[in-house]
């Protein structure tokens, strides 16, 4: 079980400034996130585009900005749970909250903070049939956790985008055998790592299938073998499989955040612009998953609603406590 005073659901860039706003309260909080990195839509779509409009930066790439939020947030020592998706939101007597993850992870707060963005990030799914029955645990996953889970064993990865050109390339040397399936010749991921992956294939190191798509899984109790079909000629292969990564992006879906008994609206939750809390007193939604006028879903606008979502928190956890503002400069952060 985990304990914390602010669980924020979600580690965007505005889940991300919470922990800072919070820190300087002295709250602290822990994060969770389905992916298995932090950024939420700046690392998973568009971590090499610059951004143009946060406040002193006339140019930031997205992934700085998060490498950025991280460094940030350190001296307020968050703790993450990475790769879970909490599927459960229970008040629990008069205080507390306690989430619980798709993984069975229980983490106790007194404070939930949602910052979840567009929702999970759901894999596309390729139309291949019986894919499901090697889901959980069988050979068929749709992201990388831990990359370490697949030394010495035969890979198949499908797709054409950068997700799945960068882990073909970490995954050449983890790997006993490893193939890349796209549907083209041409892919949409960066050049460099065109060009790497094409190096990988002339060497041998990787099998490359172009032109090609999936077909069909087949095995007994987990996955065996991966059959291809070539689109231009129809000609049929198999390839010896341990995994299964088909890589064609995610799409967001609200998932059960709609279950909360919170006020929905047009797939967003409803706030009180005031200090960005919900319906419910003690959870509060900022950043892109929340509503109201005017609201614009802007990572800026994020962070201003992490500002007046923490004081508001702060008097929430400690009702009747006079808070004086004080600001950065006048100690650093190390005096908060
Ligand atoms: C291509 C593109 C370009 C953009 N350019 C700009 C720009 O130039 N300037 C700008 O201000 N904005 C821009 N945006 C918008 C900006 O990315 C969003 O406003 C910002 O990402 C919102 O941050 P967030 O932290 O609220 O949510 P997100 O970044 O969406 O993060 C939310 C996280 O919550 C997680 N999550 C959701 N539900 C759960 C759950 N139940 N359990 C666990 N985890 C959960 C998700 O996995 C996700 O990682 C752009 C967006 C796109 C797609």
């Amino acid at each position: 079980m985990i304990s914390t005073d602010i669980a924020v659901i979600g580690a965007g860039p505005v889940g991300l400034f919470a922990i800072f706003e919070a820190g300087l309260l002295k709250m602290r909080c822990h994060l969770i996130d389905y992916l298995p990195q932090v950024g939420g839509q700046l690392s998973e779509i568009y971590p090499k585009k610059p951004i143009y409009d946060i406040p002193g930066y006339p140019s930031v790439l997205a992934q700085e900005l998060i490498d950025n939020l991280m460094e940030q947030a350190k001296p307020f020592h968050p703790t993450f749970t990475l790769g879970e998706r909490i599927e459960g939101l229970e008040k629990r007597g008069e205080a507390d909250f306690v989430l619980t993850t798709n993984m069975g992870t229980i983490i106790e707060a007194k404070v939930v903070v949602i910052a979840g963005g567009l929702g999970c990030f759901e894999p596309r799914k390729p139309a291949v049939e019986n894919l499901e029955n090697f889901e959980n645990g069988k050979g068929v996953n749709y992201m990388i956790l831990d990359p370490e889970k697949y030394r010495d064993q035969k890979m198949v990865i499908a797709g054409g985008g950068d997700s799945a050109l960068d882990w073909t390339i970490y995954l050449a040397e983890v790997c006993s055998e490893l193939t890349l399936i796209h549907r083209s010749e041409s892919f949409r991921g960066a050049p460099d790592s065109v060009a790497k992956v094409m190096a990988l294939a002339e060497s041998g190191k990787i099998n490359l299938v172009l032109n090609s798509n999936l077909h069909a899984v087949h095995g007994t109790d987990k996955l065996e073998k991966v059959e291809i079909v070539q689109n231009r000629t129809m000609e049929k292969s198999v390839v010896d499989a341990d995994h299964l990564i088909p890589l064609f992006g995610l799409s967001p879906k609200l998932g059960p955040i709609e279950d909360w008994n919170l006020n929905i609206s047009k797939s967003a939750i409803e706030v009180n612009t005031d200090d960005y809390s919900t319906n419910i007193p003690g959870i509060y939604a900022i950043g892109d998953i929340n509503t109201y006028t005017n609201k614009l879903k802007l990572i800026l606008c994020g962070f201003h609603e992490a500002a007046l979502m923490s004081h508001s928190a702060y008097q929430y956890m400690n009702p009747g406590v006079k808070y004086t503002m004080k600001y950065t400069t006048v100690n650093g952060v190390a005096e908060f």
